[in-house]
């Protein structure tokens, strides 16, 4: 099972709600960078994890009960009244605390994974709930394509996408965590802003060119990343010097996106970069499907 990267094309944020979670306005966009995850019966629960590159940090995943992909696993389990377990390998691609939602993509895998092996044909409403319960983000791992995220980010609705988009991915040796950054916003955010998505935008996603979208390409949580890793900056203002259209953070970060006008434009723009001294990034495109099952060779 297959479940991709998420972006933020959009991302407005509000002030934090009692139960510690901030309101949100996105709009996601599933990208070509993947997790692949493959389930086994067996009679505890496990998991090993295989990295695909030096941009994932193989130290910082977790090997016990408290890895999102097991989480997911005993979830709908649980939610089934059935008393099984499984053994879980993944295949790594997607950066750890990277702002690119891949543990989600893991507990997204999982959840369709486990689904069909036990042949329990969950309604697609129960697993969108089991999958909110376990992560904000999650929900849209399983819907992928383009979608609006709101509440915190778990209340899912596809956008009608007739763009291909194309973006360097450009990653970081160090993760950063999500709280981290949602308190930073806390700390520097001065009162009220209007954070909701603009019609004009959902209208621009309609266009089969998205060029006109790289005036709403916007992320709230950009300044308190920066404030926390001044080194972001420097990556956004180098991306720009290399060709990128406009740079963005990726999620909570510290991944950081450069919006190029086509595969071309962004392979060159990636191979500038390295000459910088950005050696770590990846040529990636959106949209692409949620969590489905692939052929493995
Ligand atoms: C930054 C984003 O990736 C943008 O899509 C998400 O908002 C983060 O989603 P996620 O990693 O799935 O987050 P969760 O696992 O649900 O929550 C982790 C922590 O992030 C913060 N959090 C998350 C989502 C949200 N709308 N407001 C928050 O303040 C909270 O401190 C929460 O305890
Ligand atoms: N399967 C998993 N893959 C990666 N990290 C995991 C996994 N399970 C648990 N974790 C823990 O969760 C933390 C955040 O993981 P993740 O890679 O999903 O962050 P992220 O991409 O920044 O998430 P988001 O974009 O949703 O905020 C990691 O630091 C790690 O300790």
């Amino acid at each position: 099972m297959r479940a991709p990267a998420k972006i933020n094309v959009y991302l407005g944020v509000g002030k934090v709600r009692d139960d510690g979670f901030h309101p949100l306005e996105t709009v996601y966009q599933a990208v070509s960078l993947y997790d692949d995850v493959t389930v086994t019966s067996a009679e505890e629960w496990s998991v090993t994890t295989m990295v695909g590159g030096p941009h994932v940090d193989h130290l910082a995943i977790p090997d016990d009960a408290t890895n999102i992909a097991i989480r997911a696993g005993k979830a709908l389990a649980a939610h089934h009244g059935i008393d099984r377990a499984a053994s879980i390998e993944v295949n790594k691609n997607i950066p750890v605390a990277g702002g690119m939602a891949g543990g989600s993509a893991d507990a997204a895998a999982t959840l369709v994974a486990l689904d069909r092996l036990w042949a329990l044909e969950t309604p697609d409403e129960d697993l969108l709930a089991i999958a909110a319960e376990l992560g904000s983000d999650v929900p849209f791992a399983l819907v992928g394509g383009t979608a609006t995220g709101t509440g915190r980010g778990e209340i899912v609705t596809p956008l009608e996408d007739n763009g291909s988009w194309w973006w360097v991915v450009i990653f970081n040796e160090e993760g950063l965590s999500t709280p981290s950054v949602y308190g930073a916003y806390d700390l520097l955010e001065e009162g009220d802003h209007d954070y909701r998505i603009r019609p004009e935008m959902l209208d621009a996603l309609r266009s089969p060119q998205p060029s006109g979208l790289d005036v709403f390409l916007y992320n709230d949580l950009e300044t308190a990343a920066f404030y926390l890793r001044p080194d972001l900056e420097r990556t956004a203002e180098a991306a720009l010097e290399c060709g990128a259209i406009m740079t963005l953070l990726s999620g909570s970060g510290p991944t950081m996106l450069a919006f190029a006008n086509d595969a071309e434009d962004a392979r060159l723009i990636a191979s500038r970069l390295g000459g910088r001294g950005y050696e770590r990034t990846a040529v990636v495109h959106g949209p692409v499907a949620g969590a489905h099952v692939v052929a493995y060779q």
